[in-house]
């Protein structure tokens, strides 16, 4: 098993600057998610690592080994794309089979290691099958025994559950999370999914525009982010943002001073009936949701997003009052977007 590290990566096509000095480590074992919108760099890093792709500057190291200049088989690495690349004419069983007749393992050892994968990803019954003949969650499953049954140091993953439907992109992330687990193989995926992100990595590298901007445990990420793109980013729906001035800011905070507080939607309590200290609210939708409702409110002169229980019953138009506790807050510079010390904290 290897560790994964990045230093300074940068990479331009043409006059785009598509990376911007990326650095990046990733621990012998674990399960990184590179998470961000469209267009943000994540594909390119990942090919950057795979050997895919050269950076125009900065260093990629498997282990202790330098790779930079490597081409991508001499890497030891294996990769599963999100257009289940299987080969059509080979049957499931020389699908997976594929890589491991490529290094020219004997026979013996070729049909030992296929019937492991297989095992691992419950395919077993589906060797002989052509990928024509495999739905689509089989056929990704194909594609993650292929690159499993080299037992390669480093997997790497690019959206490998976005051509699925719902359920099964959730049956199969907590399948890929147990079986990555069992296999301790140091793992980087990619995905613009921010539920796959939470659910399913150690740690997740936050990307925009070509920069990581907050690399932590995913809960860590939600509950702290450092600006308020990582908040909107994460969280469905996302962190709830008011501009208050000097004085709001004193009424809520005991500080005067002009904040930007951000507040995630299940933080925000909902009462029908005045409460000291509340604020007054109106409410504006109400989106039930089986076991809470997605409420948008009117309050402090702009609209949030409320989770509450489902048996408060609200309609539109109703009076409410919130109350946010201080511990929930969080706080950024209105001009910067940075986050600032928390509500409460020493300095
Ligand atoms: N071969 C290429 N030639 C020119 N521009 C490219 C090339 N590959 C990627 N880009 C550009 O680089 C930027 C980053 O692309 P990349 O695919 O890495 O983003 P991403 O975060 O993976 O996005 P998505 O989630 O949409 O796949 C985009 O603006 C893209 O248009």
């Amino acid at each position: 098993m290897a560790r994964v590290r990045l230093e300074g990566i940068e990479k331009r096509f043409g006059r785009t600057r598509v990376l911007k000095g990326v650095d990046l480590e990733v621990q012998d074992r674990e399960f990184l998610v590179l998470l961000g919108p469209s267009g943000c760099g994540k594909t390119t890093l990942l090919r950057i690592v795979a050997g895919l792709e050269w950076p125009d500057r900065g260093r990629v190291f498997l282990g202790e080994r330098e790779v930079t200049s490597l081409p991508p088989r001499a890497r030891g690495l294996a990769m599963v794309f999100q257009n289940y690349a299987v080969f059509p004419h080979l049957t499931v069983r020389e699908n997976i089979a594929f890589g491991l007749r490529m290094r020219r393992y004997p026979e013996g050892i070729v049909r030992e290691k296929v019937g492991r994968a297989a095992e691992l990803l419950r395919i077993g019954e589906l060797l002989d099958r052509y990928p024509a003949q495999l739905s689509g969650g089989q056929r990704q499953r194909v594609a993650v025994a292929r690159a499993l049954a080299v037992e390669p140091e480093v997997l790497l993953m690019d959206e490998p559950l976005s051509n699925l439907d719902a359920l099964l992109r959730l049956e199969l992330r907590a399948e890929l999370k147990r079986l990555l687990k069992e296999t301790g193989v140091t793992t980087v995926y990619v995905t613009h999914d921010q539920m796959e992100a939470m659910g399913m990595a150690d740690r997740i590298a936050v990307m925009r525009e070509g920069e990581i901007v907050q690399y932590g445990p995913p809960l860590e990420v939600y509950q702290k982010p450092v600006d308020t793109f990582v908040g909107g980013f994460l969280g469905h729906p996302p962190m709830n943002f008011l501009p208050l001035g000097p004085e709001e800011a004193s009424f809520l905070l005991g500080d005067r001073r002009e904040v930007l507080v951000g507040v995630r939607p299940e933080d925000l309590q909902v009462f029908q009936e005045e409460i000291p200290g509340g604020v007054p609210g109106r409410v504006l939708v109400v989106e039930p949701l089986g076991p809470h409702q997605l409420v948008t409110l009117e309050a402090w002169g702009q609209a949030l997003k409320a989770t509450v229980p489902s048996s408060l019953s609200l309609e539109p138009g109703n009076p409410v009052w919130l109350r946010i506790s201080k511990e929930s807050l969080r706080l950024f510079d209105p001009r910067t977007g940075r986050a600032l010390l928390e509500v409460g904290r020493a300095p």
